[in-house]
């Protein structure tokens, strides 16, 4: 049997697409490791977003994508996760304990935001990751209903906030502390300022990503937010209604405007599945988040159903994520938060990266 090389590996992972990005593992550098050994392969990925419930999957993918170009006496694949700081924009500092800031925005209300927001949070935690959700809908504050959370929030040293925490995932926001009616009346300025203080005042603990639930719309606030706290994507969740499309479209104009990627458009309510009969039906119209996606050349990063129990489960404190994690609606969030991620890993790097990295090994 002819011996194969280091090379010649190297040339076969190129020709293996992952599908959470749609590149290549070499080109994404997520081929940490080669060595050859005679015939012997071992081959050491590492993939740069959280991707727990698929670790196994892509392995057996891998291997069975290379056996099918080449002859070995033995492949060994590993693949793990590693999650690094990506870069914000250029006048702007990560906070130090936040790796990644991620903002959910939606051009007008009622679209979904909350509840995507909140279930993409969960799914990127149950993928792996150390997740934390900031509800900077400072008019309409829900993420405390949807994960259950009352009250004020502990400070151990009457400076700071411990984020409230709910499945796992650290939270915080306006409606712990001040009361609905309050913070309606508050003005941009005030409004902004109060957010930015929620972000800085808040002990996070060495969070892989935040994720920003924005206020609803494309007005003064939203703009002064995407340009002043360091973001490193965003991702639009629109309905397939005209509409709302076009709405959405501002919201990938505010975000080119202050330098912000948008990772992605995830298109919510876009099938009405009747919970008696099945029937599918498309209230909103269908397809219209993956022409806007493909007219702006952003990604599609999924579709959610109009589900009665998506409703549900967040008026209950308990989002899909968690209430029915195996069912089809979580898959599709979990999806969702891996490809958000994976977008997210193909970006610049953070160079001013002030954290020690996680490595989790599926072995
Ligand atoms: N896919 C879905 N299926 C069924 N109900 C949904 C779905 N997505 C959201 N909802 C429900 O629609 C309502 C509005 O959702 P949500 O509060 O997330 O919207 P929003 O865009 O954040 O609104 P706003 O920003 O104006 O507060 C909520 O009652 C929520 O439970």
């Amino acid at each position: 049997m002819s011996s194969i090389d280091k090379a010649t590996v190297e040339q076969l992972l190129r020709t293996f697409i992952d599908p959470n990005h749609g590149v290549d593992l070499v080109t994404a550098k997520s081929v940490k490791a080669i060595t050859v050994d005679g015939d012997q392969v071992t081959v050491t990925i590492e993939l740069g977003y959280p991707a727990q419930s698929i670790l196994a999957t892509m392995q057996a993918a891998i291997e069975q994508h290379l056996h099918s170009l080449a002859t070995f006496g033995s492949l060994t694949v590993t693949v793990g996760v590693k999650i690094i700081a990506h870069a914000v924009q250029q006048t702007l500092k990560p906070y130090p304990q936040i790796k990644n800031i991620i903002a959910v925005a939606s051009g007008k209300g009622g679209v979904g935001k909350s509840t995507t927001a909140v279930n993409l949070a969960l799914a990127l935690a149950a993928e792996g990751a150390t997740v934390g959700i900031l509800d900077a809908d400072i008019y309409g504050p829900s993420i405390p209903t949807m994960l259950g959370l009352s009250g004020t929030p502990e400070s151990h040293d009457n400076k700071t906030m411990m984020p409230k925490v709910a499945y796992g995932v650290q939270t915080i926001s306006i409606g712990y502390l001040v009361q609905a009616e309050q913070a309606m009346i508050w003005r941009g300025p005030m409004a902004t300022n109060a957010l930015q203080q929620l972000l800085r005042d808040t002990n996070w603990q060495g969070l892989d990503y935040l994720v920003i639930d924005l206020p609803p719309g494309t007005g003064d606030i939203q703009l002064t937010l995407a340009q002043q706290i360091p973001v490193s994507g965003a991702i639009i969740v629109t309905t397939p209604q005209d509409i709302a499309l076009i709405d959405a479209q501002r919201g990938l104009s505010m975000f080119a405007k202050v330098n912000v990627p948008v990772l992605g458009i995830v298109e919510n309510m876009s099938l009405h599945i009747c919970s008696q009969c099945g029937h599918e039906e498309a209230i909103f119209g269908t397809g219209g988040g993956m022409v806007m996606a493909e007219a702006n050349r952003v990604d599609f990063l999924g579709a959610l159903p109009l589900d009665m129990a998506i409703r549900q489960d967040a008026d209950l404190g308990r989002p899909t994520v968690v209430a029915d994690p195996d069912g089809r609606a979580a898959e599709i969030y979990k999806s969702i938060a891996r490809k958000t991620a994976a977008r997210l890993a193909l970006k610049a790097k953070d160079f001013s990266s002030r954290f020690p990295t996680i490595v989790v090994q599926n072995s």
